[in-house]
């Protein structure tokens, strides 16, 4: 009988807390999606958002979905998935986890295989029937990265002090 919480959130809960808070920095009207990347012991190592490279306003390049190629997001975006990668500055990011928002595309998992981490837990697999996804998962599988989907608790999170 130590006293203390016992409604404190999961680890589950927390990432994919953060990795939903930063899909909310999006600029991307359709779909924004947040990355956290974790140590093997629960450390949070990188996270990021789909935007714009630096340097690129979110003003004067597309959000688009349709239209000339030039014209639409997809030549310009960088996935959150790539941005947390990328965001890491500290050295391997060999055993980590990423929770994401979203399921990575193929190009997605390339890095995410390139770059060591080991297992994907997304929330929602909003085109699963795409060649992208699909690619995706065979490059996943044929890496042995694991991946498996968020279960939410349903419960309604809130700050409180
Ligand atoms: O793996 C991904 N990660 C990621 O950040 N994105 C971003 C790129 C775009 O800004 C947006 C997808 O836009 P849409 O759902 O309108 O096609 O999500 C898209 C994918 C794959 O679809
Ligand atoms: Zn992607």
């Amino acid at each position: 009988m130590s006293g203390k919480r016992d409604d404190y959130i999961s680890w589950d809960e927390y990432f994919m807390g953060v990795a939903k808070l930063a899909a909310l920095r999006s600029k991307d009207p359709n779909s924004q999606v947040g990355s956290c990347i974790v140590s093997q012991d629960n450390k949070i190592l990188s996270i990021g958002y789909n935007g714009l490279p630096i340097g690129c306003s979110d003003d004067e390049f597309p959000w688009q979905r349709e239209g000339e190629e030039l014209d639409t997001k997809y030549v310009y975006v960088t996935h959150s998935e790539l941005n947390a990668i990328l965001n890491y500055r500290g050295g391997s990011l060999d055993g980590a986890k990423l929770y994401v928002s979203m399921f990575p595309c193929n190009e997605c998992a390339k890095a995410i295989i390139q770059s060591g981490i080991r297992e994907i837990i997304y929330a929602v697999d909003k085109y699963p029937d795409t060649a992208s996804v699909i690619a995706s998962k065979r490059m996943l599988n044929a890496a042995g990265v694991r991946y498996r989907r968020y279960v939410p608790t349903g419960r309604e999170i809130r700050f409180q002090v």
